[in-house]
Order: structure tokens, then sequence, then C-alpha cells
């Protein structure tokens, strides 16, 4: 039996736009997914108690497949096991073992579909688990180019691989295509806002490429979240938090225009600019979810928590560690 975690993440810029091949910066941050995978001689079952509010156990031998819990809908476990089932034909690829199935168990610190990239973590942890329950090793590289494909496939084929890259590898990251790497970054006072909501990656990706279609400005949008991410990345090897949080703000106005904020993220962000937060912006692929600013003092921490359509508000911390095996 082994266990694995990985990290959830913020979009400090780039969101969106990075599907297009614009730049982005995603930040590892300390909530985690764990997974533990034990191998078992026949059938796959799973364990996701975060994915309702009472939880439950999915049971499924490759032909068909049961929940016993009648009562959760069938989308959201269509929806909830596309992920875990990526994931685990991603590890039987990886080890060369076509048949081996397993238990998985999940367990997370990281809120559902909130732009805190559950999904990523998720996929990148269950690779490192499944993997070495089969006594193989793979390397980093590897973990997030396999969590990209899972990503990819239950994206409809529209995934970057700033999630999946930041997850594996923790800290801060620069992904542009296929180009990916670890970038410096300065220690950022992280507050976040969650109105307890959720978006659908997929069908928010779907949207953009639909406004994309539809508007040529809306491509130039894209094009000026890319300039905002290259003016962003000066800024953080100037260790400029004023220009980072300018930049922020300025990448929530245009992800708004694509179409991906919504009114509580709105709210949100506003209640951050004005407690006096260095900059504010939703992270993810937004519909719902959460916001993330830049504040030193207590301030955006305090108005968030007095905000109509915010459920909590949190301080977050940038986490070095990507990916790592929690016990074998
Ligand atoms: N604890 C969990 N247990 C099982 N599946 C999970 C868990 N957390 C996330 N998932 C999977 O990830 C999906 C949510 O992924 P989605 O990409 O929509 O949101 P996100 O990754 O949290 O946010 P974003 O992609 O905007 O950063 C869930 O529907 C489920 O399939
Ligand atoms: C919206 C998006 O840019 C980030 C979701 O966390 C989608 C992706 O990069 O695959
Ligand atoms: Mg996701």
């Amino acid at each position: 039996m082994v266990t694995a975690s990985a990290p959830g993440k913020v979009y400090l810029f780039g969101e969106h736009a990075v599907v297009y091949g614009e730049p982005a910066v995603p930040c590892a941050i300390g909530l985690r997914a764990s997974v533990t995978a034990e191998e078992r001689s026949a059938g796959m079952r799973i364990q996701a108690s975060d994915l309702s509010l009472d939880g439950f156990t999915v049971e499924y031998d490759g032909e068909g497949r049961d929940h016993p819990d009648i009562d959760v809908p069938d989308t959201l476990v269509q929806a909830a096991m596309g992920y875990v089932d990526e994931a685990v034909t991603q590890v039987r690829e990886a080890a060369d073992a076509p048949e081996a199935s397993f238990e998985i168990t999940i367990e997370s610190e990281i809120p559902l579909g909130a732009g805190l990239g559950s999904s990523a973590a998720v996929a990148a942890a269950a690779i490192e688990a499944g993997t070495r329950e089969l006594g193989v090793e793979i390397t980093p590289t590897e973990i997030a180019e396999r969590a990209y494909r899972v990503e990819n496939t239950v994206q409809d084929g529209q995934a970057s691989r700033a999630d999946t890259f930041c997850s594996t590898m923790g800290g801060a990251v620069r992904v542009e295509g296929d180009d990916c790497h670890s970038i410096e970054s300065p220690d950022l006072p992280f507050v976040i806002g969650y109105d307890g909501g959720a978006g659908d990656t997929g069908a928010l990706v779907a949207g953009v490429r639909e406004r994309r279609k539809e508007y040529e400005f809306a491509a130039d949008t894209i094009e000026a979240i890319g300039d905002v991410v290259r003016r962003g990345e000066q800024a953080l090897t100037a260790n400029d938090t004023e220009e980072i949080g300018n930049l922020m703000d300025f990448n929530h106005g245009l992800l708004s225009a694509l179409g991906v904020s919504s009114r509580t993220l709105d709210s949100m962000v506003w209640a951050a600019r004005n407690a006096g937060c260095l900059g504010a912006k939703l992270t993810g692929a937004g519909g719902g979810g959460c916001i993330v600013a830049l504040d030193p003092t207590p301030e955006t921490l305090t108005a968030l928590e007095y905000t109509h359509g915010c459920e909590e508000a949190f301080r977050a911390e940038l986490d070095t560690d990507g990916v790592r095996v929690e016990s074998e």
C-alpha cells in the first residue's frame, strides 16, 4: 500500500490564455490531495469521501460499474471518476501492467472545482502512488507528463500543462506550451477567498474557445493576458510586489472579459481591493470557487470574512514540495 500526496495551486497570472500557448505562472500552495493505492487481484475499488457531503464508494471491474450509494447522481460519479480512471490508465501504461487493479482512496484538503487545482493534484498523486505500488519508480517529469494526459483527456483535448506541472514539481513554475520549468518566487502573502462553489473546468475552457471563435477581440484579450504574464515575470524577478498586485488586477479584468468570472468572485475581488490588498484576481478556471489576493496585513482576510458570498477565507503559503510519497 502506497500513499502519495500533491499540492494544489493558485495562478499568479495566465490561466485560460495558457491553453492557447501564452505563458502562465502558477504557484503550489500548502493544501494537498492524498491518494492511497493498494493492488488487488481483480476489480477496481475507489473511495472518494470528499466528493459529496456524505461521501460514497464506487466499485467497478472495467465492464460495468455500480455505486452502492444510490443517492449519488450518476453525473457526479461520471465526472468524479474521469480523473481517477485516466490516472489508472496512465499507471498501467507506465508500469506495463495492463491488467493491474487497485483499491484507491482519495483524501483531499483542496476544495473541488474551486480553482485550486484539485484535479491536477489528484492525478499526480494517483500516478505516483499507483506506479510505486507496482514497484515502478518514474521521474517527476514523467509524472507531470502523464498527469497532463489525464487532464487533457478529461478536458476534451483542451488542457495546458500548467496545473499538473506545478502540482508535480511544487513551488512557482512557468509554463508556455510544452516548455515547463520551475522559477524563483519571492514569498508572497497569499490570501484566498472561497465562495463555497465550483466551476467545471472543461465547460469553462470550452466557453472561452467559443468566445474566441466568435470575436477576434477575444483572441486579442488572450494575447493581452500573455503580455500581462510577461510583465509579471519581470515584476517577480525584481521582487516588486506592488507591481505584481497591479498586474493581478489587470489579469482579473481580462479574465472577466472572457466570461469566466462570477458575481461572487467579483465581490470577493472588490472586497479585497477595498481592504487595500496589493492585487486580487480569480484563480483557475473560474465560474465560482476561489480568488487570490496579496496582502501582508490582516485587512483583506478580515474583509473577506465579512463579505457576502465568501464562505471561507484563509492564508496560503508557497509550497516548495511537489508530489511526494507519504508512506509505503
Ligand atoms: N478529493 C477528490 N476525490 C476525488 N476526485 C477529486 C477530488 N478532488 C478533485 N477531484 C476530481 O477533480 C474534479 C475537479 O476538477 P476541476 O478541474 O473541475 O477543478 P479544480 O482542479 O479543483 O480547479 P481548477 O482546474 O480550476 O484549478 C472533480 O470533479 C473530481 O473528478
Ligand atoms: C483554465 C485552465 O487554464 C486552468 C485551470 O486550473 C485550464 C488549463 O490550463 O488546462
Ligand atoms: Mg482542474
